[in-house]
């Protein structure tokens, strides 16, 4: 525990805070900058989406946050720990005690079942789970009667839910999800939002989503929009229709945060 040291210790309702976040890709001539002096803080138990352009930096964030990718300027913590300049084996620790992932691609393991799908990265940390929490966790996304069902034999909501599981079960106070709605037709699109919404309401975990899609982003407490490499804007209980206009207004300006009107 090294809070003292850090500047701008992450506050007990931040559930993780960037000051200065830079992230350049490649150098010279070619040097992409996907994250350009991004300061942001992560709200402990709200549902937070990130919205933007393709290309604006959203993934990038995320996996900056999340302590999967080197940042090239600026500060990162998670709660109360500065993770930038963490070795790779403390980070790894910390990842895997604090952050549940849900991914576009579920990653889950073929040959396992869905139960022991959901407790494999604890299985790996040699960790107990807490049994209790579990149980919520699997009824809370109506997975009781699946447990023993491979993901091949589970449909894609279900699969999801499955990964969605995996990603709570430890309890991580902060959730990552990229694009979880991607590959899901709508119903279990809706599904997954519904217990990622659940997961916050009555589980008060912490979420962070990137999305391409009003609709999920409605789902949230604040939408931030990234444009270029920036936070240019952000939208508290978004609906749809609101997320919507302002998303056209990049496409307006193409790349940029959109058309100066007001
Ligand atoms: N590993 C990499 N090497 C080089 N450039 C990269 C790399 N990863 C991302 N970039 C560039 O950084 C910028 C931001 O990428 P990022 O994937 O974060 O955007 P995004 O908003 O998530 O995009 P999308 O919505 O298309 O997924 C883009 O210009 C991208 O080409």
């Amino acid at each position: 525990m090294s809070t003292a040291a850090a500047e701008a210790p992450a506050a007990d309702g931040v559930a993780a805070r960037a000051r200065g976040l830079t992230k350049a890709y490649g150098a010279g001539e070619t040097a992409v900058l996907a994250l350009d002096s991004v300061d942001v803080d992560i709200a402990r138990g709200r549902f937070t989406a990130v919205m933007g352009p393709s290309g604006s930096g959203k993934s990038t964030l995320m996996h900056c946050l999340a302590g999967l990718d080197t940042v090239s300027a600026g500060q990162v913590w998670l709660g109360g720990t500065e993770i930038t300049g963490l070795r790779e084996r403390e980070l790894t620790r910390l990842r895997r005690d604090r952050i549940g992932f849900m991914f576009q691609s579920f990653n889950l393991i073929p040959t396992l079942n869905a139960a022991e799908n959901i407790t494999l990265p604890m299985d790996i940390a040699g960790k107990k789970p807490d049994e209790k929490w579990l149980d919520q966790v699997i009824d809370t996304l109506g997975l009781r009667d699946r447990l023993k069902h491979r993901p091949t034999q589970l449909s894609g909501g279900q699969q999801q839910r499955v990964a969605c599981a995996r990603a709570l079960a430890s309890r991580p106070e902060l959730i990552f999800a990229d694009e979880p709605t991607g590959n899901l037709d709508s119903r279990a699109g809706l599904e997954v939002l519904g217990f990622l919404r659940e997961a916050v309401d009555q589980l008060g975990q912490t979420v962070v989503m990137v999305t391409h899609d009003p609709g999920a982003a409605a789902h949230s407490d604040l939408v931030l929009f990234l444009a270029d490499g920036r936070i240019v804007d952000r939208m508290e209980e978004p609906t749809a229709d609101a997320v919507l206009e302002r998303m056209k207004r990049f496409d307006v300006g193409r790349g940029s945060s959109g058309p100066e009107e007001d």
